[in-house]
């Protein structure tokens, strides 16, 4: 694999994310994490699995330089359905999935994050879903966890300001569930991961099964919503701008094109 590694320790499987510098989520490192799962999912060793980014983020998101190479409304929503899949299979995996977030998880990767079952951060990280800077939105089902973690009115906040929280604040605000210092979270995503680990696999799997159940139709017809406005924005001109101005390095103008 070229965008990532995984491997087994005492039951625990470890992915890292390893795509420098940002381990942005380019549709090849999706395709990777999609063919690691699926040799995860049938393991009888495997009891459980950490997530997590080398280098100096989870993942700051879509690989944003990628979004350059779609052109159609029609690629950014099948882009989207793509990302909406691959997460909710995350969700419902019958393995518990624990991402150990540092630096930042962002747009595509914070997405990412909150498909996971539990979530420890470092204290000082940046937790958020700054699409509209850009001029588009969330587009891997985003829009519609992020207010079932942290509620409609925060969401709000998060999303139309394209402002991150920090860890700390996302444990206020039940995004994650604990935050250390940085050097710490992993070995605690280890040390949580080996508790679930000595539970009965079938117990586990059902009490996943059950979590699930708390996902509504409006869920699911949300996330429809979300990849066609996904697919619809993304061919402005405003979001054109946006992107582009975020690999120039400059502030966008946003014209309402
Ligand atoms: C459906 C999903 C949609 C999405 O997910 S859209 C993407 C949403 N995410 C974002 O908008 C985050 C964008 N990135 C940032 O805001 C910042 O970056 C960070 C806060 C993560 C880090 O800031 P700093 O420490 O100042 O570093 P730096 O110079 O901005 O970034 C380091 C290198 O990483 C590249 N990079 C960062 N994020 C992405 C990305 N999401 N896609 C592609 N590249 C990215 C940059 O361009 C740069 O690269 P170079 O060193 O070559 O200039």
């Amino acid at each position: 694999m070229e965008y990532l590694k995984w491997s087994v320790e005492d039951s625990i499987a470890t992915i890292t994310l390893q795509r420098p510098p940002a381990n942005a989520l380019s549709s090849g490192l999706l395709r990777e994490l999609t063919a690691a799962l699926d040799e995860i999912e049938p393991s009888r060793e495997i009891r459980a699995v950490v997530i997590h980014g080398e280098g100096r983020f989870f993942s700051a998101g879509a690989d944003i330089k990628e979004f350059t190479t779609v052109s159609s409304s029609e690629g950014f929503s099948n882009l989207g359905k793509f990302g909406q899949d691959l997460f909710d299979r995350m969700e419902k995996f019958p393995k518990p999935i624990i991402a150990a977030i540092h630096g930042a998880a962002l747009g595509g990767g914070l997405e990412l994050a909150m498909s996971c079952h539990i979530r420890l951060v470092s204290e000082t990280a940046k937790l958020g879903l700054p699409e509209l800077q850009l001029g588009i939105i969330p587009g891997f089902a985003g829009t519609q966890r992020l207010p079932k973690y942290v509620g409609t009115a925060r969401a709000a906040e998060m999303m139309l300001t394209s402002e991150p929280i920090t860890g700390l604040e996302a444990v206020q605000y039940g995004l994650a569930n604990h935050a250390y210092p940085e050097n710490e979270v992993l070995e605690q995503a280890y040390k949580l991961a080996g508790k679930i680990a000595k539970k009965s696999p079938g117990s586990v799997k059902a009490a996943i099964e059950l979590l699930n159940y708390s996902k509504t139709k409006e869920f699911y017809e949300g996330v429809k919503r979300e990849s066609e406005l996904f697919g619809e924005v993304f061919v402005s001109k405003d979001a054109k701008e946006g992107i582009q101005a975020f690999i120039e390095k400059r502030e966008p103008h946003f014209k309402g094109e």
